[in-house]
């Protein structure tokens, strides 16, 4: 049966790489939206039957964007992780000669995907204006598109590899350990190959001023000998200080132990929201395959 996709395009970005390696029924359909918050709508109003976007990367953190999307705006269940190692390249729009560095005057590129590339620039293109584009296939995209432009992109090789460029220089990101999490989600639960690795994500919000919430929070977990991979704080936007707490679980939701957690939060003030309990794919930097972590 046909399923439908949408990521963050053109083609050519990190997230359809991360969509293609996962689903690969012969129906699957991906279809490029221009933003995040383009993508989670398209799924939440049921144009696509999934949608898969950025959550995490392991240099520059959380992607805002998707968070505050899930939180305040859409009501999707997260269904899949997938996470999936960085690296950009460095290209310019086909021309008879490779551009020199010292003649680029325009970096192009997505916001994280600079950030992650900081020592290089600094190092070989101080001189370059950065400008942020909406993904870093687009950059790729828009440069080539201006060949009279002395201008680089910086984007995945698939991007190299889809638009008129020339590759300049090769993985030229900080370090080894780039990797992003995406995460896929959807109304209808998702057939997938077996996982060993699971996660629950919830929504905590606490009760303004009351002393120690954060600390009584994490003791809910804590004794039941829970472990949680990361908290990430987001303003509910009602006012400074006012805070979401987005906690990731290292678990499956079960019929005892996170349910308890979530009483004794609840009984504390506190509002749980259920984002997702699914499964974690990783895709190691030389696999060529998609391989589960052990
Ligand atoms: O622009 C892309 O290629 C994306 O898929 C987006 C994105 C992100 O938002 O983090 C994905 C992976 C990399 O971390 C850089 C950019």
């Amino acid at each position: 049966m046909e399923r439908t996709f949408a990521f963050l395009g053109p083609r050519g970005t990190n997230t359809e790489e991360a969509a293609r390696l996962i689903f690969r029924e012969e129906d699957d359909v991906f279809r490029p939206y221009r933003t995040i918050p383009d993508c989670l709508e398209a799924a939440a109003d049921g144009k696509v039957n999934y949608a898969v976007v950025p959550w995490e990367n392991s240099l520059e953190g959380s992607v805002n964007l998707t968070l505050d999307w899930i939180i305040h705006k859409i009501n999707l269940p997260i269904l899949s992780e997938l996470i999936i190692p960085i690296s950009h390249q460095l290209s310019c729009a086909k021309r008879e000669h490779p551009l020199a560095l010292s003649d680029v005057t325009k970096v192009l590129s997505h916001p994280q995907a600079i950030a992650q590339c900081h020592n290089y620039l600094r190092d070989y293109l101080p001189h370059a204006e950065i400008e942020y584009v909406s993904s870093t296939a687009e950059a790729a995209r828009l440069v080539s598109e201006h060949p009279e432009e002395p201008w680089v992109a910086i984007s995945a090789m698939q991007a190299v590899h889809s638009y008129p460029v020339m590759l300049l220089a090769e993985n030229i990101e900080d370090t080894e350990n780039n990797f992003t999490r995406f995460i896929v989600l959807g109304e209808k639960p998702l057939v997938l190959p077996d996982s060993e690795k699971h996660k629950t994500t919830i929504l905590v919000t606490m009760p303004s001023d009351f002393p120690g919430a954060l600390h009584q929070v994490l003791s809910a977990f804590a004794w039941r000998r829970i472990n949680l991979s990361r908290i990430e704080s987001r303003p509910t936007k009602t006012g400074l200080g006012n805070y979401h707490f987005v906690i990731d679980i290292e678990q499956k939701m079960d019929d005892v132990l996170l349910p308890g957690a979530f009483a004794e939060m609840e009984a504390l003030g506190c509002q749980v929201r259920f984002l997702g309990t699914y499964p974690v794919f990783i895709k190691q930097r030389n696999g060529a395959e998609l391989s589960l972590r052990s």
